[in-house]
């Protein structure tokens, strides 16, 4: 819909005026809509049930998570050419997906990215969910490595089947589990989403080579092994994948003590008096890497 339009909830009658597309998916377009000065985005739905599906869920994580402000801030539906278009309304998440936002600002940002993410799973998680359907386009970062979670349509009451998943995030697709919504299914989805993030197009053409047969999470781990960006995080990939870790708080104090241990390996390779231009050039990617995760593990 164009710029300017505006819509007119017809059971709650706030009145909005779309400013731009923020983005748009299998269950509906989200604009940036503004009421008076404040600023929200709307979720314009194509399947009734869907949409509000998934405003149920949010009310739900409204409720479990009632000491932040709420996300869920209207819910109605509004006539457009004599039809009923369904919309909800919600806070506006800035930031750029994760791999956008590592290259601009480097892949030494993962580190903070990554416990930041495993800590808002971690609350997700204790309130009874899981998100299910992490993956790029839906973890969108922004000042100093914050992350916020759009799209709230994969998640699932702990137990449950996962909803609504994206194919190579999925950890049945790898032959790694089921599809039964456990903090474990967030996990590998997490660990997929680091992957895509730093390799790829060497992830892309490995699905693109692979027989649905070998599909599995050794696969995955040869992409881990030998990919530089991930190289501090590798034990925790590994647990992640195979679905090692007792629950999301276990998973965020092994990510931590990655980050430790790089930074104590650089140290290390940096205190040399020689060094070879390999283990330079080793020590001077791990610095960049725990540096910005250093500076936050101490201050934050
Ligand atoms: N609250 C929000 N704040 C800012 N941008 C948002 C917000 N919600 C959604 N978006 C943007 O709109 C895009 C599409 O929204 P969303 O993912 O909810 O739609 P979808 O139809 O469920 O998508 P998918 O096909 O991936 O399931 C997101 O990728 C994101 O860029």
């Amino acid at each position: 819909m164009p710029s300017g339009t505006t819509v007119k909830g017809i059971w709650n009658g706030r009145i909005y005026r779309l400013e731009r597309l923020l983005g748009t998916g299998a269950n509906g377009h989200v604009y940036l809509a503004a009421n008076g000065r404040s600023q929200y985005a709307m979720k314009l739905g194509f399947e009734v049930t869907d949409l509000q599906g998934e405003a149920n869920v949010l009310a739900s994580l409204d409720h479990a998570e009632r000491g932040r402000p709420p996300f869920l801030l209207d819910v109605d539906d509004f006539e457009l050419n004599g039809r009923k278009v369904p919309f909800y309304v919600m806070r506006v998440v800035p930031g750029m997906p994760a791999s956008a936002y590592l290259s601009k600002r480097g892949s030494e940002w993962l580190g903070v990215i990554g416990h930041r993410l495993l800590e808002r799973l971690s609350q997700l998680h204790d309130a009874g969910w899981v998100f299910g359907d992490i993956k790029n386009e839906n973890v969108l970062v922004h000042d100093y490595g914050k992350v916020g979670l759009v799209d709230y349509g994969g998640v699932t009451a702990i137990g449950r089947s996962v909803r609504q998943f994206t194919e190579i995030y999925d950890r049945g697709y790898w032959s790694a589990g089921s599809r039964t919504a456990e903090p474990s299914y967030d996990w590998f989805a997490a660990a997929m989403l680091w992957v895509h993030a730093t390799d790829g197009k060497r992830l892309i053409r490995l699905t693109e080579t692979l027989l649905p047969q070998n599909r599995h999470p050794r696969e995955l781990l040869k992409l881990v092994r030998t990919n530089p960006h991930l190289r501090p995080v590798e034990t925790w990939m590994e647990r992640a994948f195979a679905g090692q870790f007792q629950d999301t708080a276990d998973a965020c104090l092994h990510w931590r003590s990655c980050l430790r241990q790089a930074d104590r390996d650089a140290l290390a390779a940096s205190g040399g008096k020689v060094m070879g231009w390999m283990t330079g050039l080793f020590a001077a990617s791990l610095v960049l890497f725990v540096s910005a995760a250093a500076v936050w593990l101490l201050f934050y």
